[in-house]
């Protein structure tokens, strides 16, 4: 399976401010980057999955992959890597964001039989899909998922859903860190750990907070 990453690697993951400066995030969201890469290597060496990965990447990143530095808006740096004819291999987009992620996710993502695999995200987006179809094109940003199943729909393609925990939690907001502390099992959870975050239980509610001594 062809496996596009995007990745953002300057100014990502802005909506962590509130608890990550600036750097902070910046090797976070690269942490996250290495282990979706390590689990597509592990599908294809250990598993018996052919995976063939490209970091769409809008600059320069040494990471262990293939990298394409693309400089354009996400959706149509996308588009342009997406099957165009028919007979073409399928294509994975798999965010680089996606900390929870397993091979047992993602076999998951390339099993059904459909032109069009969408895995939701919390929120209202799509943190990974799969095309096999060249009338399929991605819409990014606000309720992608709503517009992808309406862009699939339109064209007449049949298109399957996955139901996983694992690859609908992104890690966009600081509560998404609770559930790369509590089910992570990469780099990303050593990295917060190592940073001081830990996962408090307060009044039911349960958060993030930070020692920084
Ligand atoms: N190639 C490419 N990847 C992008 C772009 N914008 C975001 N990404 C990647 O797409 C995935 C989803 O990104 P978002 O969560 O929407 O955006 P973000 O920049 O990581 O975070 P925010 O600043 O909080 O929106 C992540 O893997 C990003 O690294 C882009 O313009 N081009
Ligand atoms: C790219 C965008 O990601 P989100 O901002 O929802 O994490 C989407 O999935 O449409």
């Amino acid at each position: 399976m062809r496996v596009v990453v995007p990745f953002a690697p300057e100014r990502p993951k802005t909506r962590l401010a509130p608890v990550l400066d600036e750097a902070g995030r910046v090797a976070f969201a690269r942490t996250m980057l290495d282990d979706v890469l390590s689990v597509l290597s592990t599908l294809d060496r250990e598993r018996g999955v052919p995976v063939d990965p490209l970091v769409l990447s809008t600059a320069s990143v040494d990471c262990g992959a293939p990298v394409t530095v693309d400089d354009r808006q996400l959706t149509e740096a996308v588009n342009d890597y997406l099957p165009t004819s028919d007979g073409d291999d399928p294509v994975a987009v798999v965010m680089a964001d996606l900390a929870l992620v397993t091979p047992a996710a993602l076999e998951g993502l390339f099993e059904p039989d459909a032109d069009v695999v969408i895995a939701p995200g919390r929120g209202g987006g799509t943190n990974a899909l799969v095309v096999r179809d060249p009338d399929f094109r991605v819409d990014y940003h606000g309720a992608s998922v709503r517009d992808h199943r309406d862009i699939a729909r339109e064209a007449g393609l049949s298109v399957a859903h996955v139901d996983s925990f694992r690859l609908a939690t992104d890690v966009d907001e600081p509560a998404d860190l609770v559930e790369v502390l509590l089910h992570g099992t990469g780099e990303a959870a050593t990295w917060l750990r190592e940073a001081g975050f830990s996962v408090v239980a307060t009044d039911g509610r349960v958060d993030v907070e930070r020692n920084s001594g």
